[in-house]
């Protein structure tokens, strides 16, 4: 994976918006994310074939625009459709056990925050680690305190070379300053996800950043 396609990494399952998460995809797509997560988590999240029949809808939008579908936690469900990487957090399947099982064109994305979880991370191939949460989140039921954009200037001044992408909190207002802290992109949900116009929300972000 090219670092470039981490700028603007959209986050969304169904539990995230009101609208049809195809439209808002659609919408985001438009706006000019670089990248997309199917993330079906949390209180509502679809479960089974639903949640399959979803991810391939989504899937499908990405492919038509070339834009990288990437898989959270679910193993199984990235191998079965062929998606184009999978993120895992640190309480899910170690990066060797992925490499054991998907295929090496696979993007591997780990959640990591400390300098021993980045290093661990680098040891074992991980084509990126995302970072946070960056600023106060509701969207995540279990997020931790923020670290701040400062959580990611100290993985760079410790040496972490793997590409980062900042999330937890991320707007227009403040995903400059995650960037300026060394991120090689800003991921987010709620920011397009809950945004009356997704299209317009994304490229707002877009322009900050470019
Ligand atoms: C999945 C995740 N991990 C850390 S914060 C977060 C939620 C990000 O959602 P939002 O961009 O709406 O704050
Ligand atoms: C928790 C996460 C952290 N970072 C990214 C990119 N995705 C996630 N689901
Ligand atoms: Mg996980």
């Amino acid at each position: 994976m090219n670092k470039e396609n981490l700028l603007l990494y959209f986050i969304m399952g169904s539990n995230n918006t009101s609208q049809p998460p195809s439209q808002v995809l659609k919408k985001a797509i438009n706006g000019g994310i670089t990248c997309f997560q199917f993330r079906e988590k949390g209180s509502g999240a679809l479960k089974g074939k639903e949640k399959e029949t979803l991810a391939r809808e989504l899937q499908s939008i990405c492919c038509k625009h070339k834009i990288p579908f990437i898989v959270n936690d679910d193993t199984e469900l990235a191998i079965s459709l062929h998606a184009d990487g999978i993120h895992v957090g640190q309480d899910d399947e170690s990066i060797q056990e992925l490499k054991k099982k998907c295929p090496s064109s696979m993007i591997i994305g780990v959640s990591a925050k400390t300098i021993e979880e980045a290093e661990e991370a680098e040891r074992q191939g991980a084509d990126y680690i995302g970072t946070g949460p960056m600023f106060m989140t509701t969207t995540k039921e279990d997020a931790e305190l923020p670290i701040g954009p400062e959580g990611i200037w100290a993985l760079r001044k410790q040496g972490i070379q793997l590409p980062i992408v900042g999330i937890g909190g991320i707007n227009e207002t403040n995903a400059v300053e995650v960037i300026e802290a060394g991120a090689d992109g800003v991921s987010f949900i709620s920011a397009i996800s809950q945004a009356d116009d997704p299209e317009k929300a994304a490229s707002t972000l877009k322009d900050r950043l470019t």
